[in-house]
């Protein structure tokens, strides 16, 4: 599975850069090559009006350059909106790392990285991603401190899973009071796709809250493991977006909501942890809303991982990241009413509101 929704092919279409289909208003693309380690990145930093662009590394083994630099245009604008809704200070950025994570990555590329990263001077501060981990963001430290994300013996803040899994329960709860007049989940069909660190501990709340909670993923092994520790159902049908459930919670990689998966889903509430779950947000987000499908926008809801982090930066502790998470409860059941007042989809109504944040800054700098 490639992590963009659009082919090579396609991208090749327009201009390198600044013609990208996902280039929107990036204020800087830095391309990083290092001859001696073989390292390949792109650092996109879409926007530092609210604070500087924190983002995570992702390392992939992207089939082409242009597939990796649409991935880190969309992601980094993505962190925008995600962190301007969530009330951070924060800027979007991201950073990807063509190859293979189990085979190309070692230490010397790692410094390689972190070295550009320190270039910049803190306008982007990294994290985190598919293919990285708190050891990789350890060693950029000892080169950088523009770094998130570390051990919780070097100041960091920990795991920040359990916090993404909590803010995405919130989200789900207050969309499934939007759509069914009540968040009580118990009995709910709920089925989550992909139960990795994320997903794992939703499954967790889900079920002690007394939703009926089926799971999937392509790891077998862990499907039997996770669904016998937590005592939920494992999806066994032959099309799991015509499964016939209450609630969809896409927890793997994104775009799984697009032209051949959209007709099919039966359920009436979508939340769940996949960055980019909308292959196509201006498309797909409508059709949900003409088929009364409700969406809880995700980089609203999977915002906690970064509200975590962010203490790092802003001196808070865990408790206070748990109780600005709890607010995506609060702050999910505002959007789906704004969409609802002004007919506009729900991911719409999310980026309006977080424009309107940074809009508001920026003429508060003027
Ligand atoms: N970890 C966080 O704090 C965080 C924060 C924000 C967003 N997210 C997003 O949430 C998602 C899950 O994150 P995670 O940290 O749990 O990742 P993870 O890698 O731990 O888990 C992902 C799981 O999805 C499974 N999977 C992959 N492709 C699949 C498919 N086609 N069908 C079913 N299962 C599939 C994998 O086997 C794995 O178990 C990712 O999209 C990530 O970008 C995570």
């Amino acid at each position: 599975m490639t992590t963009n929704a659009y082919s090579p092919e396609e991208l090749k279409k327009v201009d390198p850069v600044f013609g990208q289909i996902s280039f929107d208003n990036h204020e800087q693309v830095v391309f990083c090559h290092d001859k001696d380690t073989g390292l390949k990145a792109i650092i996109g930093i879409h926007n530092t009006v609210l604070g500087p662009a924190l983002g995570g590394t992702r390392m992939w083994n992207y089939t082409s350059e242009w597939e990796a630099l649409n991935d880190v245009l969309r992601l980094s604008r993505g962190m925008t909106y995600k962190s301007a809704i969530s009330g951070l200070d924060l800027g979007g950025g991201k950073a990807v790392i063509i190859g293979d994570a189990r085979k190309d990555k070692n230490p010397e590329l790692i410094k390689a990285f972190a070295h550009y990263i320190d270039s910049l001077s803190g306008r982007y501060i990294t994290a985190e991603d598919v293919g990285t981990t708190t050891p990789d963001m350890d060693l950029i430290h000892t080169i950088t401190p523009h770094v998130t994300g570390i051990s919780e013996s070097l100041g960091g803040s920990g795991n920040p899973s359990p916090v993404t899994a909590y803010g995405v329960f919130m989200g789900l709860k207050a969309a499934a009071n939007f759509q069914f007049g009540s968040d009580n989940l118990n009995g709910k069909k709920v089925l989550v796709q992909g139960i990795g660190n994320v997903g794992e501990t939703l499954v967790k709340h889900l079920v002690e809250n007394g939703a009926e909670v089926y799971v999937t993923d392509i790891n077998e092994e862990r499907v039997e493991e996770v669904a016998k520790k937590y005592s939920a159902h494992i999806f066994t049908g032959p099309d799991l977006y015509s499964a016939d459930v209450d609630i969809y919670a896409p927890c793997a990689l994104g775009a799984t909501i697009n032209d051949d998966t959209i007709e099919k889903i039966k359920a009436k509430v979508i939340a769940g942890a996949a960055n980019n779950q909308l292959a196509v947000e201006a498309v797909h987000g409508k059709r949900l809303q003409e088929r009364g499908i409700v969406y809880a926008p995700d980089f609203l809801i999977n915002a906690g991982g970064i509200i975590n982090v962010f203490g790092e930066i802003a001196k808070y502790d865990a408790k206070e990241a748990i109780r600005r998470t709890e607010n995506i409860y609060n702050t999910t059941l505002e959007i789906l009413n704004f969409a609802k007042e002004q007919h506009i989809t729900t991911n719409q109504a999310a980026m309006r509101k977080a424009e309107q944040r940074i809009e508001a800054k920026k003429n508060e700098k003027k």
